[in-house]
């Protein structure tokens, strides 16, 4: 059977659209008879019994998704009763088009090359929390083509899909009859809202080559680059070792709404917060990932931060010099409101509520009606604050480190080894060029600018935040870090330490259903805190002391307002990388 043969073919606008969106619909996808032979050929299947519970691996227990039944076309015993479906798992037309339209995406051929799954809900409030359907390697899917067999389903019966691209607002789609839903698997976060109604599908799985590690790797050229970096995110899988900490309260509705009261529920649940908390706490991630959570304030408020709603705002007290209202500066919010001075009235909310960002855009273009004044009065607004984001805090702790007098170089603990870090004031020294550097238990006779690079080798190791181009660094001189290893530097972390080993508990052993970005495991940068030694966090606690002091008592500029949160994060948050070298060398 081709199933492409009657029914609208991928095509190269689809291509187009997957490219810059990750994603695309194809309405009508299959021919009708076939789409309504599927359904009735699934249907009997479950009713033989050959479908099976929805199982998912989390920590040492095997859970069960409630509602979700499943048949997996790789197993031969189910290629008979389910032959159509089995058909399409040996179809190649698909992924040759694909390929065609997308040489670069490298799709494989071969039925090993494919998954196809034949999912029943039933309706019982069945779905999926977020996930991603590639978490990282080994995974090798690619693309992800899902296709709805329901031909009553109606408004209210719930079960509709719900793409989260990075930073955008949702795309819900209801699973109707025919419809088809390409997605890239590792780039396009996804769930399912609870079903009501009986509710089939089945997904097709193509496999291309595993992720490379640009898309896996966080680096720390990514935390530094901000507004191109929302950008890259957007379009990269690397966006997965964030999106959690990010999406944190959608994860979490998700997951409540799919496992509510059900086994598993609180530890996935506790699991989910605790690498959030982590991430938050790190001390360049933590800001970085509030910078990015900031670009989902325009979604929540139904803002599109293209149109400038500031516009719409007026004051018609008719004072041309000063406006009567007035924007702070972000790190004095606690909410984005608008006061009106001398006025006790709340404003009517004719619009969406505001945010910052969307009050930072640029003005309308002229020409645009900006709407009209009943009088000639005119329209004031008051100036622009400084705009939002990671810069001033990273600018204040730039100052900060350096007021230390470049005693605090490197703070750089292991996930898997404790490591004493001792800090030692910066000297410069060139590398003979060639020279070997290597890490390893304190070694008194090599030098600090050895020992320097070892810990860039290190850290590009060990750490999501590897400082980017290691090797280009190895010529660089660096303004000395010194390390020194403490005594048992084999000593291994429990495999089951809660937050390191997330990436490896939550995961569906065959759908990667619940996925943790893959980076995350390496990212516990609290939970190294407790591998380094007293004294090490004695000394980190001194120079954190210093640290926090100078951001408070910043005289150049104006104080930075750290809330009471950022500040515990700070503190706590030091186990991890704090390197003068992240700001300093690129
Ligand atoms: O049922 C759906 O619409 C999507 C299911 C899904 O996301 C999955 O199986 O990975
Ligand atoms: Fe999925």
């Amino acid at each position: 059977m081709d199933w492409a043969a009657s029914s609208p073919l991928v095509d190269e606008d689809h291509v187009q659209q997957l490219k810059e969106q990750g994603w695309f619909i194809i309405d009508d996808f299959l021919p009708e008879e076939l789409a309504v032979s599927l359904r009735a050929e699934a249907k009997q299947a479950y009713e033989d019994g050959k479908f099976s519970q929805h199982r998912f691996q989390f920590g040492s227990g095997t859970f069960e998704k409630p509602s979700i039944f499943e048949a997996d076309l790789h197993d031969e015993t189910l290629q008979e009763p389910l032959a159509s479906f089995a058909e399409l798992l040996f179809e190649e037309s698909l992924g040759q088009r694909l390929n065609h339209w997308w040489p670069e995406l490298a799709l494989e051929e071969g039925f090993r090359a494919k998954t196809l799954k034949v999912q029943r809900n039933g309706g019982q409030g069945g779905c999926f929390p977020c996930h991603y359907d590639n978490s990282g390697p080994p995974s090798k899917r690619s693309i992800t083509c899902l296709v709805y067999l329901n031909p009553d389903w109606t408004d209210g019966d719930g079960g509709e899909l719900v793409l989260h691209p990075f930073l955008e607002p949702d795309i819900i789609i209801a699973p109707l009859m025919r419809r088809a839903v390409f997605f890239r698997s590792d780039l396009i976060l996804h769930s399912v809202r609870p079903s009501s109604a009986e509710r089939f599908c089945f997904t097709l799985w193509l496999d291309g080559p595993t992720n490379s590690r640009e898309d896996v790797n966080l680096t720390a050229k990514l935390l530094r680059s901000e507004l191109e970096t929302v950008d890259f995110l957007k379009r990269s899988p690397v966006q997965r070792s964030v999106s959690r900490a990010v999406n944190s309260e959608l994860y979490e509705e998700s997951l409540l709404a799919c496992m509510s009261g059900m086994p598993g529920c609180d530890e996935m649940l506790q699991g989910h917060r605790q690498h959030v908390t982590q991430q938050l706490a790190h001390p360049q991630l933590g800001p970085f990932v509030e910078f990015l959570r900031s670009f989902t304030c325009s979604e929540t408020a139904g803002f599109d931060a293209t149109k400038n709603y500031w516009n719409a705002v007026y004051d018609f007290t008719g004072n041309a010099k000063s406006a009567n209202w007035s924007i702070p500066p972000l790190d004095q919010c606690e909410e984005l409101i608008i006061t009106f001075e001398g006025s006790s009235a709340a404003p009517e909310p004719a619009t969406p509520e505001l945010t910052q960002e969307m009050l930072l855009a640029a003005p309308l273009e002229s020409g645009e009606s900006h709407g009209q004044s009943v009088t000639n009065v005119p329209q004031t607004r008051p100036s622009l604050p400084d705009s939002p984001g990671l810069k001033r805090l990273r600018r204040c702790l730039t100052d900060a480190v350096q007021e230390l007098a470049g005693t605090l170089e490197a703070v750089v603990l292991s996930p898997e080894k404790p490591v004493e870090v001792e800090i030692e004031d910066a000297d410069l020294v060139e590398r003979p060029p060639g020279a070997p550097w290597t890490l390893g238990p304190k070694t008194s006779s090599s030098s600090a600018s050895q020992k320097a690079r070892a810990a860039n080798a290190w850290m590009a190791d060990h750490s999501m935040l590897a400082p980017t181009g290691a090797t280009a660094n190895a010529n660089k001189p660096v303004e000395a870090f010194r390390l020194t290893m403490s005594s048992s530097p084999e000593k291994k972390e429990p495999a089951a330490r809660p937050g390191s080993a997330l990436g490896n508990q939550i995961d569906d052993e065959s759908d990667d259903d619940l996925i943790f970005g893959p980076a995350a495991a390496k990212a516990s940068s609290a939970a190294a805190a407790k591998g380094s030694s007293a004294a090490a966090r004695r000394k980190i606690g001194e120079k954190i002391g210093v640290l926090m002091s100078s951001l408070d008592s910043d005289e150049d500029h104006e104080p930075v307002a750290l809330s009471e949160r950022q500040r515990k994060l700070l503190k706590e948050g030091i186990a991890g990388i704090i390197v003068r070298y992240l700001w300093a060398s690129q």
